[in-house]
């Protein structure tokens, strides 16, 4: 029995001046699935989740998310819908500790805003202190509990891409994105990190969409995964078939992979006569916004 369809796009575009960032994009994600969002640098990954999320509104296309047209909602009507992000450059406030910023992320849900809570206005005590024993729970689930008390600003990279994570699932998401889960980890960190999103996706039976890089991680958990390249789909289908797919491998080496190319149309598959390369798919060099590059 195939599963219920949680989010639906349907032919997203999506330009800046003469840039088309995205080109009629439509893609599914079923729910209880982990499916990945990938493509070289530029190919619109990031446009893509900030037009899922509202942050971005494209020209063309619709959103369905649970069933419902969210595209003309803002972003925070589509959060409290369910639709919970991490970004590249993290949203965790470094001035907060680690149990300040989970709470801060709870409410969203909370019914009352996060300083009404701090100064204990009339209403929100009990409430707060539902809240504060549900980030324990969250910050413990996570393995953040030695740290809980420190500024996050304080704490070491992949720690406190640990904490946006947790802040994310604070939200009571029905899906989760995440925005290059992997990048700035340590190859133990990545390792323990997909094991954690399959426990995310078995256990709490959460939807998970991530853009990511780091293909042995992509390789490991992904149910499913769209590739992107100049903002258009260039294939999709089980992280298998996607690793040995010419027109992939093209596009991640610089190859000739421009839109409608296919194998069947010139485009010559880099893969050599013993089999495709290794996925040299980390991107090579400093990124622009000045995040660590991705893990190898
Ligand atoms: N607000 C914006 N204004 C103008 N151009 C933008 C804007 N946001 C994104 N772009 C452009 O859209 C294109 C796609 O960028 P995007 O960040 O979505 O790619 P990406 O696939 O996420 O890349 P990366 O893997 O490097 O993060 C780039 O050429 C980028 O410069």
């Amino acid at each position: 029995m195939s599963r219920r369809q949680l989010l639906k796009v349907e032919g997203l575009s999506l330009r800046f001046g003469g840039l088309q960032v995205l080109d009629d994009l439509s893609l599914t994600v079923r729910e209880g699935r982990i499916v990945g969002l990938i493509g070289p640098n530029g190919a619109g990954k990031t446009s893509c989740f900030n037009c899922l999320t509202g942050i971005y509104r494209p020209q063309g296309g619709r959103v369905f998310f649970d069933g419902k047209d969210v595209s003309h909602l803002p972003t925070h009507r589509r959060a409290r819908r369910g639709i919970a992000r991490t970004w590249q450059n993290l949203g965790v406030i470094d001035a907060l500790t680690v149990t300040e910023n989970v709470m801060l992320a709870q409410h969203q849900r909370a019914g009352y805003s996060a300083l009404a809570g701090m100064l204990g206005l009339a209403g929100t005590w009990h409430r707060e202190r539902e809240l504060r024993r549900d980030a324990a729970e969250i910050i413990e689930y996570f393995g953040l509990e030695d740290v809980a008390d420190e500024r996050a600003g304080e704490l070491p990279y992949g720690v406190r891409k640990t904490c946006d994570m947790a802040m994310a699932l604070a939200t009571d998401p029905k899906m989760l994105m995440l925005d290059e889960p992997a990048s700035g980890l340590s190859p133990e960190e990545a390792l323990a990190l997909g094991t954690t999103l399959r426990e995310l996706r078995d256990r709490l039976r959460l939807t998970i969409l991530m853009i990511e890089h780091h293909v042995p991680l992509v390789a490991d958990v992904c149910d499913y995964v769209y590739v992107l390249n100049f903002g258009r789909l260039l294939t999709e289908g089980e992280p298998e078939a996607i690793q040995r797919h010419p027109e992939v491998i093209a596009a991640y080496l610089g190859g000739a992979a421009e839109p409608g190319a296919g194998s069947d149309g010139g485009t010559v598959p880099v893969a050599a006569a013993d089999g495709p390369p290794d996925w040299p798919l980390v991107p090579e060099g400093p990124h622009s916004d000045g995040r660590p590059d991705g893990t190898a």
